[in-house]
């Protein structure tokens, strides 16, 4: 599903290089549960926006379900993030201007997907998350689990292949963090919706089939955890 050859970042400072990301190569196959580790500042989150387009790569290869994305143009980068990927953030990133139901339904419109379709799509999700009476609450008015919730449940009505979470429980208690984990250790697993996360805990990590450690912006370990795959 995923290629990265020889991935390199760095940021130029008065042209002095600061790598973030050196020699980074790895794949990833489609029904794959990956976590990312590493020390502060080590380049996780930065490969993470590089898997999920939302930075690009300095030099290197990146293919994605057999297309080069960093040959693409813009829009053809965007119309495969629609279709394939659900990013979900540690901060939720969820508008405060609109409802739960309003939040969820988001990605669909810019799929272009009919009015009856959304709702239902949309319905189906709220039940599935047991959040049907949250549906026209703010999420100002929902505790971090649940803001996270409606978070997974946006990246999932759109039904992506692949759900790429940086941090995703970082701001949770323990109790909502396992409950976060269970859910995508279940889409993981009973529909194979590939995932990969960046995580300090070493207990989510163990949710996921595969360690990388990331140090200094290079990959010093790559470690199969559960032979699920
Ligand atoms: N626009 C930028 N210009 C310069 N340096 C940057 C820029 N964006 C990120 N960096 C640097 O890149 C390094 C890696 O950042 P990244 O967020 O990928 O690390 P991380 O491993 O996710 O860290 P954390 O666990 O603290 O979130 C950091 O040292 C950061 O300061």
């Amino acid at each position: 599903m995923i290629e990265l050859k020889n991935i390199e970042k760095y940021y130029a400072n008065k042209g002095v290089k600061s790598y973030i990301l050196r020699h980074v190569s790895t794949e990833i196959k489609a029904g794959e549960f990956v976590s990312i580790m590493g020390p502060s500042g080590a380049g996780k989150s930065t490969l993470l926006n590089i898997l999920g387009m939302l930075e690009e790569p300095t030099y290197g290869e990146y293919q994605f379900m057999g297309e080069d994305i960093t040959s693409l143009n813009e829009r053809k980068r965007i119309d495969l993030y629609r279709n394939h990927i659900g990013f979900v953030f540690q901060a939720y990133h969820l508008i405060d201007e609109m409802t739960v139901a309003e939040n969820i339904e988001a990605p669909l419109l810019y799929k272009k997907i009919g009015g009856s379709e959304r709702k239902s799509r949309v319905a189906d999700v709220l039940d599935r998350f047991n959040m049907v009476a949250k549906k026209d609450l703010f999420p100002n008015q929902l505790s971090g689990g649940q803001q996270q919730l409606v978070g997974i449940a946006r990246a999932l009505v759109a039904q992506p292949s692949i759900i790429l979470a940086d941090e995703p429980t970082g701001n949770l208690q323990s109790a909502q963090a396992l409950q976060i984990m269970e859910l995508f250790k279940k889409l993981n697993e009973e529909e194979g919706i590939t995932i990969v996360q960046v995580t300090h805990s070493e207990v989510n990590a163990g949710y996921g089939s595969r360690i990388l450690h990331l140090l200094d912006g290079v990959i010093k370990e790559d470690l199969k955890v559960n032979q699920t795959v």
